[in-house]
């Protein structure tokens, strides 16, 4: 290989880290300054420009050029300051990136672009994003629901680019075996489609017969060029979410963020807080704010959760109570989704059914003991709503997860304040502990950046072939058996700072559960062992 070519490959290159011999080896030779340093002195002096930038656009823009030239250093780098870096690289500065894309970029961050327009070409471009290397792991997004921003065409693309750093900045995974990548099916932002500078296709979003072919043939074409693939699907809108998974899941090894990893993390943030009051998971009502497809993902993994803990179906949904922009969903409610329609409730059940349509109404109507908002709607948790919640119930469990910022349904401080320090709070970006009365209050990240990393991990690991609703309650369960309650004001998830350890547990949770249901297409003699043996370190 040509020496500009190591040196253009953040798979290869150590820039100053090469060693001499390696510099006569390579033909390096005065292509680098002489001086030869260690990855921490890299990193050290990475570190102080790092903290000149003005602000966290800057910061993210900054990390990504690390990361665009020397992805080792990159990685040494987020591993020593993992909560801090966290905020940065992902959610909730992406947001910021994804809105600006097309005037920010300068590279491609080795992402792949397929068009809608353009089936033809599409296995051509996933074998020229490979490049020869052997792809364990896919984050693929249409862009068509960006957390809570919605859509962004091919914008949406740094979504794929910031999960899968996660993945690897958390577990551990080879940053040379992942793959991200955009389906471009259009948008309908206009004001994407009307700015000059948009680098996406220019056209309304491809829906129907289409659109389906194309997420067919990307499914095949996937599955034959890399065959012991984990596909992860991100950010796809509301009618098209749970259906490509619901066609999938029982086929391939593949996962949807949105659904099960918010449902995994809101499942175990809930046990967290249960473990803190004492109370048991069958005795709570629960109310989804906003029933989407992370709302009604997040139903679906409690609801099998109460049926594990011995519920009959119908006792189970007797517990759930949905709300979305028509306010109480009830059976005769127009437009439900399928993924709504098990959980609407009979109108009979209520007195004054006609007026459940806002929260505040609701919360008196139905006393919830858990509230979770997935509603996109800033400010929603409104003051008289929570106080009206805490009346009735004595340890209230409030998860405000939209993202980014902008949209959060209320922040953790004023739900501490509202509820007199009696709220168990966990919040989608993360959130500084809040000192209220003396206390010091945690705040949990329910973000599922804290388990697809460990999730994907263990499936990988094992060379599972499906990821099966045990492994997800598996490790669910293994994240809140993390939590310290013994402190006043602890977190209901454990903190950030510690990814990288529980992204292990979580790892051999699923690994172990793959193993327990013959999963592994490969013979494991160790999961722990197998879970260590595949964690790629950031190291020349
Ligand atoms: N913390 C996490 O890990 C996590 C994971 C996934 C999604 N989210 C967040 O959840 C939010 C929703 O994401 P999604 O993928 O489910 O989107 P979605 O579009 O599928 O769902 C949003 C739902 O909110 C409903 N809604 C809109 N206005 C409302 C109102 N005034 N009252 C009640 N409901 C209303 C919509 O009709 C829709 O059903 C986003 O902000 C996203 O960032 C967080
Ligand atoms: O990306 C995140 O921060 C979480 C989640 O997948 C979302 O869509 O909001
Ligand atoms: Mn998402």
């Amino acid at each position: 290989m040509q020496a500009r070519e190591i040196l253009n490959n953040p798979f290869l290159n150590k820039g100053t880290g090469f060693t001499q011999a390696e510099r006569d080896d390579l033909g390096l030779n005065g292509l680098i300054p002489p001086r030869v340093q260690t990855i921490a002195e890299q990193a050290q002096q990475v570190y102080a420009q790092y903290q000149t930038k003005v602000n966290d656009l800057e910061k993210r823009l900054f990390l990504m050029q690390i990361f665009n030239e020397n992805r080792t250093l990159f990685f040494y780098l987020f591993a020593q300051h993992v909560a801090e870096f966290m905020p940065i690289v992902y959610d909730p500065t992406i947001a910021e990136t994804i809105e600006n894309y097309s005037h920010l970029f300068v590279q491609t961050q080795d992402a792949v672009y397929l068009s809608v327009d353009d089936p033809k070409n599409m296995k051509s471009a996933l074998q020229n994003g490979a490049d020869g290397r052997d792809i364990r792991l896919i984050v693929v997004s249409d862009a068509e629901g960006i957390l809570g921003i919605g859509d962004w065409g091919v914008q949406g693309v740094d979504i794929s680019v910031g999960k899968l750093m996660v993945y690897t900045a958390a577990a551990g995974l080879d940053p040379r075996q992942v793959l991200p990548v955009v389906i471009d099916a259009g948008t309908n932002r206009q004001s994407l489609l009307d700015d000059p500078m948009y680098l996406g296709n220019r056209h309304q979003r491809t829906r129907g017969a289409q659109y389906d072919d194309f997420i067919d043939q990307f499914v095949e074409v996937v599955e034959d060029l890399f065959p012991k693939v984990y596909l992860h699907w991100e950010d796809f809108g509301r009618s098209n979410a749970a259906k490509i998974l619901d066609k999938y899941k029982d086929k391939i090894t593949t996962f949807n963020d949105d659904i099960q990893g918010t449902g995994i993390i809101v499942l175990a943030g809930i046990l967290g807080a249960l473990k803190i009051s004492g109370e048991k998971l069958t005795d709570q009502k629960y109310l989804s704010f906003g029933a989407g497809t992370a709302g009604a993902g997040i139903v679906k993994r409690i609801y099998d959760e109460m049926i594990v803990e011995g519920l009959t179906p119908e006792e189970a949904k007797q517990h759930f109570y949905l709300v979305d922009k028509q306010g109480l969903l009830f059976e005769d409610t127009p437009d439900l989704t399928p993924e709504q329609k098990p959980f609407a409730r009979k109108r009979s059940e209520f007195a004054n059914a006609n007026t459940l349509t806002n929260l505040e109404t609701v919360i008196k109507a139905v006393h919830p003991t858990i509230l979770v908002g997935t509603s996109t709607q800033h400010g929603a948790f409104t003051e008289a709503a929570i106080k009206a919640m805490a009346s009735a119930t004595k340890r209230p469990i409030i998860f405000p997860i939209s993202n980014p910022t902008k949209l959060i349904e209320a922040s953790a401080a004023d739900l501490i304040q509202w509820t007199d320090g009696h709220a168990l709070v966990a919040t989608g970006i993360p959130s500084a502990p809040v000192v209220y009365k003396g206390t010091t209050y945690e705040i949990g990240q329910a973000n599922n950046a804290l388990v697809y990393p460990g999730l994907a991990f263990g499936t990988i690991a094992v060379s599972a072939k499906l990821l099966t609703d045990d492994m997800i309650s598996a490790a669910a369960h293994s994240l809140g058996g993390i939590v310290d309650t013994t402190k006043p004001g602890a977190a209901v998830l454990p903190p950030v700072s510690k990814l990288d350890v529980f992204s292990r547990t979580v790892a051999v949770a699923t690994a172990k559960a793959a193993v327990a249901a013959n999963l592994n297409q490969e013979p494991i003699q160790d999961v722990a062992q197998a879970v260590d043996d595949m964690k790629w370190t950031p190291k020349y």
